[in-house]
């Protein structure tokens, strides 16, 4: 016992320095900037404190933290359907006002259209978004292809599995091709297996499209298999306490030790900072906890339009 002990704090010494290293993006050279943000829910809930983020084009950036700690808050700000109290949150240097056909926000929640087939929830998307008709079906194809759900491309949504479901509605974000894809745990309702299938497919997809992504998620593996940047967040209030490089090659596998040594060191960067915060006086006084902010409409994709 005691020499897996010895054996566990070697793996966490290893896995700090080497892998996990402070981001450093400099605001002009970012995709996304957050700058002092804050917000204030109407019962005066702290949901945001000080958040200051800066993306770099094609980063993947894993929101992780405990529930309360406000990662949808700041989604939900970035997909410009939470209007902050205070701060200020630009794509490209221009200032977020809402939302827009830049930016996808996907929920856990497939929500694909039941009497469209899967070819057709993702044409009338890219209808939506004003491709010519003629493009659509051929655009449609490509990203089910690139979801390994051909053969399905005519079927209906109750036809399918809940992974299924997810794969299509990841093919629909895909194909309307956003420059920025906002995922708020998009995985958390499938099964353990399906869920590290579709880990492994977004991280394939990502590595090909370079898309910047900011993925919500409660679970520290997932984010280590994931992300090139992960984002310790605190509750009461809301805020960043550490944004960490992972310097780990991709693609990733759950098997590499390294990843469950590193997962080990967040975890207890996750104690900690959840520690203090327990210390802190309370700035919530009549918390309310709700998944989501009740002005954000809850279908899986919104397109921004
Ligand atoms: N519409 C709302 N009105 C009031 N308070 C809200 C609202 N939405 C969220 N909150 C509160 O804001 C805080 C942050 O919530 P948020 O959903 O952003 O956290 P989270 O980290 O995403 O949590 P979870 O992981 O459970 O989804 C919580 O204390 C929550 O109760």
């Amino acid at each position: 016992m005691f020499r897996r002990l010895i054996e566990r704090m070697r793996g966490l010494r290893q896995a700090a320095p080497y892998l996990l290293r402070p981001a450093n993006v400099n605001a002009d050279r970012a995709k996304i900037s957050i700058a002092q943000l804050d917000h204030h829910y109407a019962n005066k809930v702290v949901a945001l404190k000080d958040v200051n983020l800066n993306v770099r084009s094609g980063e993947f950036v894993c929101l992780l933290g405990p529930s309360g700690c406000g990662k949808s808050t700041l989604l939900y700000a970035l997909a410009g359907h939470v209007a902050p109290t205070g701060g200020s949150v630009a794509i490209d240097g221009k200032p977020i006002h809402g939302p827009g056909p830049d930016r996808l926000l996907m929920f856990q929640e497939a929500a694909l259209f039941p009497w469209l087939t899967v070819r057709g929830n993702i044409t009338f998307a890219l209808g939506a978004r004003g491709v010519p008709r003629n493009e659509r079906r051929e655009r449609a194809d490509t990203f089910i292809q690139r979801v390994r759900l051909e053969g399905f491309a005519d079927t209906l949504p109750h036809q399918l599995s809940g992974g299924m479901k997810m794969r299509a509605s990841l093919a629909r974000a895909l194909a309307v091709d956003p420059t920025v894809l906002l995922m708020d745990e998009p995985f958390g309702a499938l099964d353990a297996q399906t869920r590290v299938h579709m880990q492994e497919m977004l991280q394939a997809i990502w590595l090909r499209s370079g898309k910047t992504v900011v993925f919500v998620t409660h679970d520290v593996q997932e984010a280590l298999m994931l992300g090139t940047r992960v984002v310790l967040m605190a509750p009461r209030p809301g805020r960043v306490v550490e944004d960490l490089e992972i310097h780990l090659p991709m693609p990733r596998s759950l098997e590499d030790p390294s990843l469950d040594a590193m997962a080990r060191d967040i975890r207890h960067r996750l104690r900690a900072s959840e520690g203090a915060a327990l210390e802190a006086p309370p700035v919530e006084p009549q918390q309310r906890r709700t998944r989501t902010p009740s002005s954000v409409p809850r279908p899986s994709i919104v397109t921004g339009r």
